[in-house]
């Protein structure tokens, strides 16, 4: 059987609705799933009802569990999960010419960027970042989705990425900072979870409005100071997905922290799921990282605090309590 040109790494709702839209144009996808009985379940019944039940996928989908025969696909997109990527890529010996990372997150053990964990496990790939807002079910039901595809590679690596990706309903636009477009989707999902909170307290939408707009000025100083474009951070990868997940029941980030607004334990709510929130597992090193650089991220030191067990209404009081001062990201 021939391999096909592209292979996605990670049967999640991600790796799921981008292989079907990949498949759109009717051509082959090969998708990796860590569960067997997923890739026995899409290669029967062209389902994936543990991640992405809502869609009936492309007949040229085709599973497999063999991280070896991934290698042989021109192009790969990493979708597992921020704290999954090392581990997936130490137990694959080869990597196609294209690495395109599709989590948002940062490595928990060692603060690594998904491009660093990427470039030291397969130095001689050249690497990618796709991200934006982009609801999965709303991908795979081939809805107009907009995303930010950051290549290290340059502008050759964008003709050959772009026309590999790019579908009527589903437009990359050109970057070529990795940090910045890996900055904004770590960053988000903390910031959606802070909102999530406000809206499970009942605060209203004034104080969502204020907490995006606040938490965007923490995306920018904490991306300014690892480099990252400021341009980046205001479009589709930063404040478009912003937008997007701190407005939306959509977001497992944001559903979480509505839930634990409403007065649910985070031990317990992280103990009984089976889908990622990414913001869970970034809040804890993204404070640490920006606290080590002397940045300040009020709204993210709260989301690792609740994490932590702290009462929502004692961390909102103290955000309010805070000082007076001039608005603007570096301030
Ligand atoms: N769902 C969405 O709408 C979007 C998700 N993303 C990002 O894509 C990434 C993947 O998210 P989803 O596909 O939504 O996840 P998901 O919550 O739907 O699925 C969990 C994933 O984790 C995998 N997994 C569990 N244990 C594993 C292990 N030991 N090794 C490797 N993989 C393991 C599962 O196989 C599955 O692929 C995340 O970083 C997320 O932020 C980005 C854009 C949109
Ligand atoms: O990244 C996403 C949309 O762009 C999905 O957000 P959640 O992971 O919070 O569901």
């Amino acid at each position: 059987m021939k391999t096909p040109e592209i292979g996605v790494v990670g049967a999640g709702a991600w790796g799921t609705a981008l292989a079907q839209m990949i498949a759109s144009d009717g051509r082959d996808v090969l998708i990796w799933a860590h569960e067997p009985a997923l890739v026995e379940e899409i290669n029967r019944s062209h389902t994936n009802s543990l991640y992405l039940p809502s869609a009936r996928l492309a007949q040229t989908i085709r599973a497999t569990s063999d991280l070896g025969e991934m290698a042989q696909c021109a192009i790969l997109l990493l979708v597992t999960p921020a704290q999954f990527l090392a581990e997936t890529l130490s137990r694959m010996s080869a990597f196609p010419r294209d690495l395109v990372l599709c989590a948002k997150g940062i490595e928990a053990k060692t603060g690594r960027m998904m491009h660093e964990v990427a470039s030291q496990a397969a130095p001689a790939s050249q690497i990618a970042v796709l991200s934006g807002p982009t609801f999965a079910h709303e991908v795979a039901a081939g809805m107009p989705t907009a995303i930010t595809l950051a290549c290290g590679g340059g502008e050759e690596q964008w003709q050959r990425l772009s026309s590999a990706l790019g579908r009527p309903s589903f437009r990359p636009y050109y970057s070529d900072d990795l940090t910045g477009a890996e900055i904004g989707g770590a960053v988000k999902n903390v910031l959606a979870i802070a909102c999530g909170v406000v809206d499970g307290l009942g605060l209203g939408q004034n104080a969502r409005a204020a907490l995006i707009a606040r938490g965007y000025a923490e995306m920018q100083r904490f991306g300014e100071a690892l480099g990252a474009d400021r341009q980046t951070l205001s479009g589709l990868c930063g404040l478009g997905d912003l937008v997007l997940t701190c407005s939306s029941t959509s977001s497992r980030n944001f559903s979480l922290g509505e839930a634990l607004g409403k007065g649910a334990k985070a031990s317990e709510l992280m103990a009984n799921r089976h889908t990622v929130a990414e913001g869970a597992f970034t809040a804890p090193v993204l404070a640490e990282m920006a606290a080590s650089r002397g940045i300040s991220m009020p709204i993210v030191d709260a989301v690792n605090r609740l994490l932590d067990g702290a009462d929502a209404r004692d961390i909102v009081t103290g955000l309010l309590a805070r000082p007076l001062k001039a608005e603007g990201p570096s301030a």
